[in-house]
């Protein structure tokens, strides 16, 4: 046998369970869609049209309900000749600012005119707008603007109170601008000053998450392309919408866990995705999760957790709180860090605790000891050492950490372990 044959065939086309796959219809939404549906109606009519705002949380189908839409609206306006419209679309997920986002839609619309680019720096916000302006102005007709994941640019909120009055302001004559805000962030919906909600928010589509079946569904049309015939067991689908809905109701997560158990049932050299397989796609996100979740912590949260690993492999766990601090002490300035009070270290480990990294026992030592804390870590010593040696800073400290814990035979559990 060659050294590469074609595969199992699993995957007949895995396209379908891609980020980027656009389905042909959008299931379980009908309600959401009719409300956006009549809330783009104006549009077609030639009459003033409301700014619109979608929030729920990821993977609740906002971007794809909203492609969907755009895609039909933009069909079906081109059979009326006295209706001018341009949809332009700015990811706001890099930028943090109103600043940003006037230059991000700036360029947007110069680029689908082959004009030069605006640098991102080196113009007052003012003029950023009104340059903004000026091309909108330029375009006419109605222009629909898609902000997604607008909560990125905070109380920097500018741009949300401008730009919806930018014609009754007399900035612009001769288009109609038309918002269509999108957020998982429900407090950044919350906390909008009465002004931007006002106008930003005149009709607001609320997206829940999905239920197990309303998942199913969503999955089954995907789940049909992407594999051979009788190569998912019934238990697949279902169990992957269920996972999904008791988690976080994310039509994105059934569908990663749905690709990853069929990458793992590959891998496997077998035929069939079977629950199991389900199972242990389910643990292999989970542990992604995890990781990425460590990664993401900050030089102090790095700190703290490096002394909790260095207690992990000296087998001194659990590990009350004072200890533990001490050996953070340590550890910052044998990194030249500052390092902070036990109060704001506890907090760390509060955040820790909440991302599943590790466990936190509250003890009570009788009336005259009071309570107190110890930790210990809810991950294997092994990944965060993985973490800490790809953390420059910490790379020495995970080194020597590895070798206390290989002397006390403390690395043999895999990952899989747990
Ligand atoms: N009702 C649906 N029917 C078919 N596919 C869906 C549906 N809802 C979501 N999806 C799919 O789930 C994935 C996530 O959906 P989408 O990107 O629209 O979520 P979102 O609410 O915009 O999330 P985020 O805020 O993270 O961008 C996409 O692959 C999308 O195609």
């Amino acid at each position: 046998m060659g050294m590469f044959q074609r595969d199992r065939q699993v995957f007949a086309d895995a396209e379908p369970l891609d980020d980027s796959y656009e389905p042909e219809d959008i299931r379980e939404r009908d309600e959401e869609l009719e409300k956006y549906q009549r809330a783009l109606q104006p549009i077609i009519d030639n009459r003033p049209t409301s700014n619109i705002f979608l929030y729920g949380k990821t993977g609740t189908g906002k971007t794809v309900a909203t492609k969907y839409m755009l895609s039909h609206l933009e069909n079906d306006t081109a059979e009326y000749d006295d209706v001018h419209l341009s949809t332009v679309w700015v990811s706001c997920e890099n930028l943090s600012s109103s600043y940003q986002v006037a230059v991000a839609l700036v360029n947007e619309l110069r680029n689908s005119q082959d004009k030069d680019r605006i640098s991102a720096t080196g113009y007052s916000q003012q003029r950023v707008f009104d340059i903004l302006y000026e091309e909108l102005d330029a375009l006419g007709g109605t222009v629909v603007i898609v902000l997604d994941e607008i909560d990125n640019i905070g109380n920097s909120d500018d741009i949300l109170y401008g730009l919806p009055r930018a014609r009754s302001n007399g900035y612009v004559d001769d288009v109609r601008p038309v918002i269509v805000g999108i957020s998982n962030d429900f407090q950044f919906r919350d906390n909008l000053s009465p002004k931007v909600k006002d106008t930003l928010a005149e009709k607001e589509i609320l997206f829940p998450p999905y239920d197990a079946n309303q998942l199913r569904s969503i999955l089954n049309p995907r789940a049909e392309k992407a594999f051979h015939d009788d190569v998912l067991s019934d238990d697949a689908v279902p169990l992957c919408a269920a996972f999904a809905a008791q988690d976080t109701g994310s039509a994105r997560q059934a569908i990663r866990l749905l690709r990853e158990a069929g990458e793992l049932t590959q891998a496997a050299d077998s035929d069939t995705v079977t629950e199991e397989h389900v199972r242990e796609a389910q643990d292999e996100l989970e542990k992604n999760q995890l990781y990425e979740g460590m990664q993401e912590l900050t030089t102090q949260g790095h700190a703290v957790l490096c002394a909790l690993a260095y207690h992990q492999a000296l087998d001194e766990v659990p590990v009350r709180s004072r200890d533990l601090y001490e050996r953070y002490v340590k550890i910052c300035s044998r990194l030249d860090a500052d390092s902070v009070s036990e109060r704001r270290v506890r907090d760390h480990l509060s955040d820790m605790n909440m991302l599943g990294l590790i466990n936190l026992f509250e003890r009570n030592e009788g009336l005259s000891a009071g309570r107190y804390h110890e930790y210990e870590l809810d991950v294997p010593l092994k990944s965060v050492l993985e973490v800490l040696l790809d953390t420059t800073r910490f790379e020495e400290l995970a080194n020597i950490i590895q070798s206390t814990a290989d002397d006390n035979n403390l690395l043999q559990s895999d990952i899989s372990d747990y």
